[in-house]
């Protein structure tokens, strides 16, 4: 078994460390936030997933400890974010990440970057920074492994995906593998191309946001045609070369509405990719149009978005469509009020309420769900959370003073809503 130090423990990188140490390696896990450090040192483990949160408290109890120094070990895992800033990626993390791997690195460790970059950020950027110790690449193991876990399902994707491995070379490829093989249960793919692994992982969130962006479209397309566009969709992907995605609200995440533009760091030719980024962002106007039309006038109105999670049954709410929602709700309504005529207030217009059982974070004014329904004369389904499919639609109606739902997720027994006296659009 190895020692490990991990850089940066967020929401790839102490998963990471547990599942290492539940391989029974020696990891020490290393991030910049005092206060994170705090808290797991505490074994309050600030993660919302169901069975996530034991599993990373059982590594603490066991070979994971947590630490504000970065130590020497046999393999340094960089995870650390990596943002887009006016549309590029920032690296600063990661280079930061390597200078600190720099100062502690030695003969024969192994260097793994997971985090998601621009093609040829390993061998470009973090190589030129790593050999600043006096070592140079090939004295040292350097390598890109890309995280493709889905938030929600951590531990069983973390261990059963398949994982690719891009080596500077043979030797770099063997001591990498050695240490994802303790604990992967999928194929390790390998290349001696770290910048081909980079790559890869981009296509992967690319082909899913241009796909969602396809059925967006279709779902637009379709209610103009006066039909349902799930049922359309869930009709045409029975073919088996058919594999269309699910509209919705538009997408969030910390990857997926990112990672396709890290593609034009070093390209200029993006164009459909970018063209599907509009889409998906252009959907919060959409529903602003449904809900504009379900209550007659935005100016006025009280309208209660259900979600600001990104995605159902997660408390993540970076690129949440649901907080853009609530934007597009106000610039529409105001504008509406006084068309190009600036009132000096930051007033809105329209009374936007959010909730989400999920969301602790106290950045946003979040309402409980009563108190987001209550005289509301719209209610959007942003997010698929369980606890909206069980809601009761006669209790929500009662609640209400209008009877506008719009279910973007498309959650909701329609007919069941429609028998309580509410008018369901869905896309
Ligand atoms: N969240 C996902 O689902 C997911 C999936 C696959 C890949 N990724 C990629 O993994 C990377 C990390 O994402 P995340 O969601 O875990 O981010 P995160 O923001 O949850 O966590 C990053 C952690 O790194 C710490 N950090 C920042 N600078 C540091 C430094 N110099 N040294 C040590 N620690 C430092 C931060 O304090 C934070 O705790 C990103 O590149 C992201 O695109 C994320
Ligand atoms: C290739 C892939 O699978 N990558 C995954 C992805 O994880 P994710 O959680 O970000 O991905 P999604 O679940 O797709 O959600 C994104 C948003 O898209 C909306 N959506 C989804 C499906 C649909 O049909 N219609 C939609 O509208 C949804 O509501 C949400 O807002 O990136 C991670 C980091 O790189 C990977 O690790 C992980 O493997």
């Amino acid at each position: 078994m190895s020692s490990v130090c991990v850089h940066g423990l967020g929401y790839i990188g102490l998963p990471t460390a547990a599942m290492l140490a539940d391989a029974g390696h020696d990891v020490t896990g290393y991030d910049v936030n005092a206060e994170l450090l705090d808290r797991l040192a505490a074994g309050d483990v600030p993660v919302d997933e169901p069975g996530l949160d034991t599993f990373i408290e059982r590594a603490l109890d066991g070979s994971l400890s947590v630490s504000s120094e970065a130590v020497a070990a046999d393999y340094h895992l960089i995870c650390v974010p990596t943002p887009l800033d006016g549309g590029r990626a920032d690296l600063s993390y990661v280079e930061a990440a390597a200078e600190t791997v720099a100062g502690v690195l030695r003969e024969d460790d192994t260097v793994v970057l997971e985090s998601t970059v621009p093609p040829g950020t390993t061998t470009e950027v973090v190589g030129p920074i790593l050999e600043d110790s006096g070592l140079a690449v090939g004295a040292f193991s350097l390598a890109y492994s890309p995280e493709t876990m889905l938030p929600g399902n951590v531990v069983a994707e973390l261990r059963g995906n398949d994982r690719a491995v891009g080596g500077v070379d043979e030797r770099a490829v063997e001591r990498t593998t050695e240490l994802y093989g303790s604990f992967v249960e999928g194929e390790l793919r390998t290349t001696t191309d770290p910048t081909l692994c980079e790559f890869v992982k981009l296509i992967q969130n690319t082909y899913r946001d241009v796909n969602i962006a396809l059925a967006n479209e279709v779902a637009m397309v379709a209610a103009d045609y006066g039909l349902d566009s799930r049922e359309a969709i869930a009709l045409a992907n029975h073919h088996p070369r058919v594999d269309l995605h699910q509209p919705g609200p538009g997408v969030g995440g910390h990857c997926i509405p990112i990672d396709p533009l890290f593609l034009g760091q070093h390209s200029e030719r993006l164009d459909l990719i970018e063209r599907a980024r509009a889409i998906n962002d252009g959907m919060a106007d959409y529903v602003t149009d449904l809900v504009a039309a379900g209550v007659g006038s935005l100016a006025g109105s009280t309208v209660a978005v259900l979600g600001v999670a990104y995605k159902g049954n997660v408390a993540d709410a970076r690129e949440s469509p649901g907080l853009r929602l609530a934007e597009v709700l106000q610039t529409r309504a105001r504008a509406a009020t006084a068309p190009g005529v600036d009132d000096g207030t930051d007033e809105p217009s329209v009374d936007v309420r959010l909730t989400d059982p999920h969301v602790t974070d106290q950045r946003f004014a979040l309402s409980p769900l009563d108190d987001a329904l209550a005289g509301a004369d719209a209610v959007v389904i942003a997010t698929d959370h369980d606890e909206y499919a069980a809601l009761d639609p006669t209790d929500v109606a009662s609640r209400l003073a209008g009877d506008v739902v719009v279910d973007t997720k498309g959650l909701l027994d329609a007919a069941e809503w429609e028998a309580a006296g509410l008018r369901v659009v869905e896309l």
